[in-house]
Formats: C-alpha cells, sequence, structure tokens
C-alpha cells in the first residue's frame, strides 16, 4: 500500500465531531473508498449514513474489522482500553490503527497492554489540534483540520511505513504533522488545552455559587465572557476522560496557575497599579507574538 493509494476499507470507532470529520476529509480527497463506522448511538449512527459520512454502520467489532485497511479511533479516551481488548482478536496482520485521543501516554499505555507486537508495529497514536465544543456527527465537517496541527507521538515499534501513511492521510486532510515524545505531547497540551478548558467550567460553576442568581448576571454578560467560556459548552464525558488521563500533568499546571492568580491578587490587593500594568502588558505581548507566528505559519 503506498500512501497515494486509497484505503479500500476506512473503520471509524466513534463517529462523532473528529471521526466523522476525519471520514468526509478522506472521501472528499478520493483517499477512502468504503467507510464504515461502529458506535454507540444508534441514532448518531443512522445520522451518519444519511448524511453521508459513512457507507455502513458494522454490527460488531469483528464485521468492522474485517479486511479494514485503517481503523481510526475517535470516542472518548476513557474508551481507549475497552475497545483495543476488543479489537485485539480480530486485527489482521497489516490493518494500521490510528486514534484522535486528546492525550497520549494513557492511549499508549493501553496499546501496549491489549494489542499484540504484530499490531504495535502498525500503531500510529496521534492528536488532531482542531475541533469545536459541539459532539457528534451532526457538527463534523470536511474542512475541520485545514491548515490546523495534527501531532503522531509513535511508538518505537512503530514502523516507519505506517507513520508515513498517516502522516499522508492527515496531509490529504489540509494538517500539517508534526512528531512529538507522547510525554512532552502531554505536557504541552495539559498547559494549551486541558488548563483551559477547566478554567472555562470553574468560571461558569463559579458564577452559580455567588450570592447573585447566575441569570441575573448573564444577562449582561458580553462577547470578552463568550469568548472565554466558549469551551465550557463541550462535552463532559470526553473532558472527564481527558483530565482522569493526564491528571499528574494537569494537577501540576492548576498549582502553577493558582500561583501565578495568587500574586495578582496580591498586586491589586496592594493596589500596585504599574505591577498591573507590567503583568497585563505581558500577557498582551506574548499573545500577539503567538498570533503572528500563527499568521506567518
Ligand atoms: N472535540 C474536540 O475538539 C477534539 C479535538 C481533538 C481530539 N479530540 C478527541 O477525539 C475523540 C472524539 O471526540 P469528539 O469531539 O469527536 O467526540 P464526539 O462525542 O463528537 O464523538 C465521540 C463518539 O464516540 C462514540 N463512542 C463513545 N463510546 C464508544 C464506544 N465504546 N464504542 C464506539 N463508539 C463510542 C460516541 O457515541 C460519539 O458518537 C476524543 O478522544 C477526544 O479526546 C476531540
Ligand atoms: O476549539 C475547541 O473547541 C477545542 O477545544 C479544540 C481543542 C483545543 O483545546 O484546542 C480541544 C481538545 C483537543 O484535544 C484539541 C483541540
Amino acid at each position: 500500500m503506498t500512501n497515494t493509494v486509497a484505503l479500500n476499507k476506512l473503520v471509524i470507532i466513534g463517529v462523532g465531531l473528529i471521526g466523522g470529520s476525519f471520514a468526509q476529509a478522506l472521501r472528499s480527497a478520493g483517499l477512502a473508498r468504503h467507510i464504515v463506522g461502529i458506535g454507540r448511538s444508534q441514532q448518531n449512527m443512522q445520522c451518519a449514513v444519511e448524511i453521508g459520512v459513512i457507507d455502513e454502520i458494522a454490527s460488531d467489532i469483528a464485521c468492522a474489522l474485517h479486511q479494514a485497511d485503517l481503523v481510526f479511533l475517535a470516542m472518548p479516551v476513557g474508551q481507549t482500553g475497552y475497545i483495543m481488548e476488543k479489537m485485539a482478536p480480530h486485527l489482521r496482520a497489516n490493518t494500521i490503527i490510528t486514534d484522535a485521543g486528546s492525550t497520549k501516554q494513557d492511549v499508549i499505555a493501553m496499546a501496549r497492554h491489549h494489542l499484540p507486537m504484530q499490531s504495535r508495529h502498525h500503531f500510529v497514536p496521534g492528536h488532531p489540534i482542531a475541533g469545536a465544543e459541539q459532539s457528534g456527527v451532526q457538527a463534523a465537517q470536511p474542512s475541520l483540520y485545514l491548515d490546523k496541527h495534527v501531532i503522531l507521538t509513535p511508538l518505537s515499534e512503530t514502523s516507519t511505513d505506517s507513520v508515513e501513511r498517516v502522516r499522508h492521510l492527515w496531509q490529504a486532510c489540509g494538517a500539517q504533522v508534526s512528531l512529538m515524545s507522547a510525554d512532552e505531547h502531554d505536557q504541552v497540551l495539559a498547559a494549551t488545552s486541558h488548563l483551559p478548558h477547566i478554567l472555562a467550567f470553574t468560571l461558569m460553576n463559579h458564577l452559580n455559587h455567588g450570592t447573585q442568581q447566575p441569570e441575573n448576571m448573564l444577562r449582561f454578560a458580553g462577547s470578552g465572557f463568550r469568548d472565554f467560556t466558549r469551551i465550557a459548552s463541550s462535552s463532559p464525558e470526553m473532558w472527564r476522560d481527558i483530565c482522569l488521563a493526564n491528571r499528574a500533568t494537569l494537577l501540576e499546571q492548576i498549582d502553577a496557575y493558582q500561583e501565578e492568580l495568587n500574586s495578582l491578587r496580591e498586586l491589586l490587593k496592594k493596589r500596585d497599579g504599574e505591577a498591573l500594568k507590567q503583568a497585563f502588558s505581558q500577557a498582551r505581548k506574548i499573545r500577539e507574538q503567538w498570533l503572528r507566528t500563527r499568521s506567518n505559519s
């Protein structure tokens, strides 16, 4: 199978926003001939067929994996162990397995535990840094990965051919692919994705715990509040699983953030306007630099 040949059978396990968008993007690129889905919600799976994201709903994992060229795991990361255990006896020797999980060390640990060495040669852990606060196949869109980063964290035993095949498929979806260790991935994403989601969720809950009715305050919330809290509309199941999977690193991030908040609190308590202005200027500068590098890339 060379990199430019279409997959005869692509299997998506968990046909939601991420799995559905991958299926749509590969179909648009002419790289997936037959797409089979397997899921937990019958209603979502029926919808996936009706809107043409998948061609067929598999009745079970064994049927899904029969003659599969590539399996894309796109269910919440907490489901990985259960799914890999069910897949293991039905995998053929050269089926490529990849995933979209937001955490990587836990997914790799599950693969090492459940997949035989022969299948691990073809296992390419991955993570598209693209998404939305909406869930389910109806939110899927073929352009979701256009100009977005995808991080691959191969195992030492993953074959170069499998990595290159998966890299090429993501590039065909319009993404820019990077390789990284799973440990570095989980550190970086804890700071840039997992902590921000916790902050958005806790800010919404914080409003609920005050003396005022939340509806009264939210009536006058503006676009700043809306931008900051958009991600608090994300799937609670998905985020429970991510937080538990990256728990140790996330606990460190929460502690470090709490220290940052405490130093700002001290400046405010002391009415130190100059230091406050400096802290805000530094934050603005860092964000503007980040936006400039994004627009140049
Ligand atoms: N949403 C994002 O922004 C985003 C971005 C990058 C990666 N991810 C990762 O991608 C994965 C999917 O996220 P999503 O946003 O597409 O979620 P989603 O809720 O839209 O889709 C997940 C689908 O998996 C199905 N599912 C759950 N358990 C299953 C099981 N045991 N067997 C088969 N199907 C099962 C659900 O019914 C659902 O349809 C998650 O691991 C998430 O961490 C999400
Ligand atoms: O845009 C959003 O709504 C997202 O939350 C996307 C986002 C992110 O944090 O950037 C969320 C989880 C991922 O694993 C990757 C991307």
